[in-house]
Order: structure tokens, then C-alpha cells, then sequence
């Protein structure tokens, strides 16, 4: 599945989406562009639905009301395995928690995206080498998740993200366990995944310091957002 979107054209469009939890509404008419090339911070307060609005984005949670489009597509008129194929090839995640398979080493967990989209294994395994090494955690190759630290674990995440090169790369929080220097080289790298390869960074962070290397930024509060306009 491919869909060609020109320069100027939202990658993801949330268009007036609602969403709630039992009796907590998470987001009441959020509304968001994103675009190719560029990297979006959400920003705003705890609990203001950042999460929530990344995760339907994403195809992860389906909205109550509203839509969420990839290119012209309504994600929510997807059937299940087209939804997935879009996640697996298109998208990549660094989330939070439980991101990374504990059976399997951190070159082994990197190669997996690549060997589920039917490389070989050599293959797979020579471009996770890279990224672990683009990461600056290479030396973790032959570790499994639970022998190294959270922001080690972190940054094998973000190579993972990485490494198939996809439209969209959805953050939460992905420097959240990383010292200033190593968020700075997370941050350079998807600069340079949006730059490259033209791909859409949305990342949710807390930190001015990381909202400070995005081109736009988006202000999520009681479930609506108000987003900068883009520079173009
Ligand atoms: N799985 C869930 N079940 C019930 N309520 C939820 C769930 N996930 C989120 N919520 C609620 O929805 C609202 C928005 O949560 P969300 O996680 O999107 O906020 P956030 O802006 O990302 O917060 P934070 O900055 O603290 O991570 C909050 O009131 C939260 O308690």
C-alpha cells in the first residue's frame, strides 16, 4: 500500500477527533496537521491527552467520533490487516514502556522490523549493526533488554524506530531516559530522518529543551490542540 502525498499536503490529518475512557474524555475535538519533512513537538499539561492523540495517530487507538487520515485514507475505514501492514511498514514507534522483546539480544530486537518486512537475516542483522552504532550502544549488540540500563534500552528503541526508514515516526517522551548529550543525539537523528528521508517526527515531550530542536509545535490542553502553523 502506497500513497503518494506532495509537498505541503498533510501526511496525518486528526480532524475534530473525541475520545473517551469509560467517564474520562481524553480529547474533545482535536484537531491536527502533520507534515512530511518536518518534526512536531505535543506539549502541554499532564493528563491533557498527548498520549492519546499520538496513539490515534498512529492507528493504535480508534477515535469515538472524528477522523484521523494517512494521506487521503481514514485510518478507522481500514480493515485490521491493512491497519497493521500501515504500522509495520510505515510507521515506526519509540514509546515509553515495554518497547523492546526481552527474549531477544538489542541487535536481534533493532533487526526485527526489517526481518517481519521479509528481509533476510544477514541482511536484517548488518543494518541493525548500523543503527545500534548510529545509537552509540553497538557495544550492547549481544545484550538482552533487561542486562542493560533504561536509556541504553532507549536508545536501542529509537534505532529500532529507525531503521526502516519510515514515513512516521511517532515519539512519547523519547528522551525521557536519556542525559542531555544522548537526547541531543536522538533528537540530531531524527532531524536528520526528517531531513534524509523526508519522514514526519511527532514526538510528546515535556522538555522545552527537546521541543527547542523541533520546527513546529503543538499545545495539547483539555483534549483540543492549537498548533503552530507551518513555516512553509
Ligand atoms: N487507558 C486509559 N484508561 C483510562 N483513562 C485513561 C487511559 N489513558 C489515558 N487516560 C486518561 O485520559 C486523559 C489523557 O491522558 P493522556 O495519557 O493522553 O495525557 P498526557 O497529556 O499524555 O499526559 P502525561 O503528560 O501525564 O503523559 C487523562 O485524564 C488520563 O487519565
Amino acid at each position: 500500500m502506497t500513497t503518494t502525498v506532495g509537498r505541503g499536503t498533510p501526511l496525518l490529518t486528526a480532524d475534530d477527533v473525541h475520545l473517551s475512557f469509560g467517564e474520562t474524555t481524553a480529547l474533545r475535538g482535536a484537531s491536527l496537521h502533520v507534515y512530511a519533512g518536518e518534526v512536531l513537538a505535543l506539549m502541554g499539561p499532564s493528563g491533557s491527552g498527548k498520549s492519546t492523540l499520538l496513539h490515534c495517530l498512529a492507528g493504535i487507538l480508534t477515535p469515538g467520533s472524528g477522523s484521523i487520515r494517512y494521506g487521503d485514507r481514514d485510518l478507522a475505514r481500514m480493515s485490521d490487516t491493512e491497519r497493521s501492514t500501515l504500522r509495520r511498514g510505515a510507521f515506526g514507534f519509540v514509546f515509553q514502556f515495554g518497547q523492546l522483546v526481552p527474549e531477544l539480544t538489542c541487535l536481534e530486537n533493532v533487526a526485527l522490523p526489517l526481518r517481519l518486512a521479509g528481509a533476510g537475516r544477514r541482511e536484517a542483522q548488518r543494518r541493525a549493526a548500523t543503527w545500534l552504532d548510529r545509537l552509540e550502544v553497538a557495544d550492547l549488540a549481544g545484550k538482552r533488554p533487561g542486562q542493560v540500563s533504561g536509556g541504553q534500552g532507549q536508545r536501542v528503541a529509537v534505532a529500532r524506530a529507525l531503521v526502516t526508514e519510515p514515513a512516521v515516526i511517532f515519539a512519547d517522551e523519547p528522551t525521557g531516559a536519556l542525559d542531555s548529550l544522548n537526547g541531543e543525539l536522538v533528537m540530531k537523528l531524527f532531524i536528520a530522518a526528517a531531513r534524509d528521508t523526508g519522514a514526519a517526527v511527532v514526538l510528546v515531550t515535556h522538555e522545552p529543551r527537546v521541543a527547542a530542536y523541533s520546527d513546529r509545535e503543538a499545545v495539547v490542553r483539555d483534549g483540543r490542540v492549537r498548533e503552530q502553523e507551518p513555516a512553509r
